[in-house]
């Protein structure tokens, strides 16, 4: 018997970051939004724990203990009192340390597909817990839609979505290290100011007004991004050239997410995209997309 998962990635529409923390993290105003990539995640009972990646990126993915998706079952175990003896497969969908969270979404994943495996019936507030225990962009994962994560990204408050966003995702040669794109943060930005959420960005999405959204929508991480990652300027020219109503850097990046008017816009944005010689491929996406599912 076995048990699949599908979970999505996001985009930050907005993130807001302050100044480095004694822990180490940053306190955030992150507003995110998942999208409609997913990544699927299958358990099957096991002699031991292994972890199997298909996709045209799996040789990026970690096979071992360090998968979010193996530290979610094994957590999920301990607190259970029982051994993770598990195949965690991904089918990777999700780009690799590319900003949209395809190691949170796997993490969430496996949690939820362990869960149901094993009928532990951890609770809502068990499985958060834990997720908040994986990494700051885990518990997003988990519950989908739009929401405002403050702290370290992992409190989060739902926020209510109008209406459909169509999107846009250039896909960089390449990665970037969330750590290092946070370090060169603090360096250009000595006093960070406290985050706050944007009421304007908040009311964008309640209404679901793409035109507002996209004169809203903001990244504190960009410049840090483009610094260590100098040619995405390019890749953000290029969509903007080809009608994106907004261009920005997806989380810590290098992925440049672009806001289309509507779904065929979105398509002809891709194709420009891909034909630019800027990115390694463009996807199309549209928002808000659900959190892990059991399929
Ligand atoms: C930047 C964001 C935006 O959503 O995601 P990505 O774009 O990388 O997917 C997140 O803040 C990434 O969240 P996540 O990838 O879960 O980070 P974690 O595993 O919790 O932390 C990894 C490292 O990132 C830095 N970090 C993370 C979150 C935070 N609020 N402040 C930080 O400074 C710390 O250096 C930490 O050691
Ligand atoms: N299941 C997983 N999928 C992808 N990367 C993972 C996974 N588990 C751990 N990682 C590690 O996390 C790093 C960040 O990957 P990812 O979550 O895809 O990007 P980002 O943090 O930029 O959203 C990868 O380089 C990899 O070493």
């Amino acid at each position: 018997m076995s048990v699949t998962v599908r979970v999505p990635a996001k985009v930050n529409v907005q993130l807001a970051v302050g100044a480095a923390r004694a822990d180490g993290f940053h306190d955030l105003a992150n507003v995110f939004l998942a999208v409609g990539l997913y990544d699927e995640v299958t358990v099957t009972p096991a002699e031991q724990l292994r972890v199997t990646c298909s996709g045209p990126d799996a040789a990026q993915v970690p096979l071992d203990r360090t998968n979010l998706a193996a530290r979610a079952a094994e957590l999920l175990a301990a607190r259970h009192g029982r051994t993770a003896d598990v195949h965690i497969h991904i089918a990777k969908d999700i780009p690799v340390a590319g900003g949209m969270a395809g190691g949170s979404a796997d993490g969430a994943g496996a949690l939820v597909a362990c869960d149901a495996l094993w009928g532990t019936e951890a609770s809502r507030d068990e499985l958060l817990d834990i997720c908040a225990e994986l990494g700051s962009d885990v518990p997003f994962s988990l519950v989908g839609g739009a929401a405002l994560g403050t702290g370290r990204g992992e409190q989060l408050e739902v926020l209510e979505v109008g209406g459909a966003f169509h999107w846009v995702f250039a896909v960089a040669d390449g990665g970037l290290s969330t750590p290092a794109v946070y370090r060169e943060f603090d360096r250009l930005t000595p006093e960070a100011p406290a985050p706050k959420a944007s009421a304007a960005l908040l009311d964008a999405l309640r209404k679901g007004d793409v035109e507002a959204l996209a004169g809203a929508v903001a990244n504190d991480l960009q410049p840090a991004a483009l610094s260590l990652f100098p040619s995405l300027s390019g890749t953000l020219a290029a969509g903007t050239d080809a009608g994106a109503l907004a261009a920005l850097v997806s989380g810590s990046g290098p992925t440049t997410a672009f806001l289309a008017a509507d779904a065929a816009s979105a398509r002809r944005i891709a194709a420009a995209l891909s034909a630019s010689g800027t990115c390694r491929t463009a996807r199309v996406a549209d928002s808000p997309a659900p959190g892990a599912t059991l399929l």
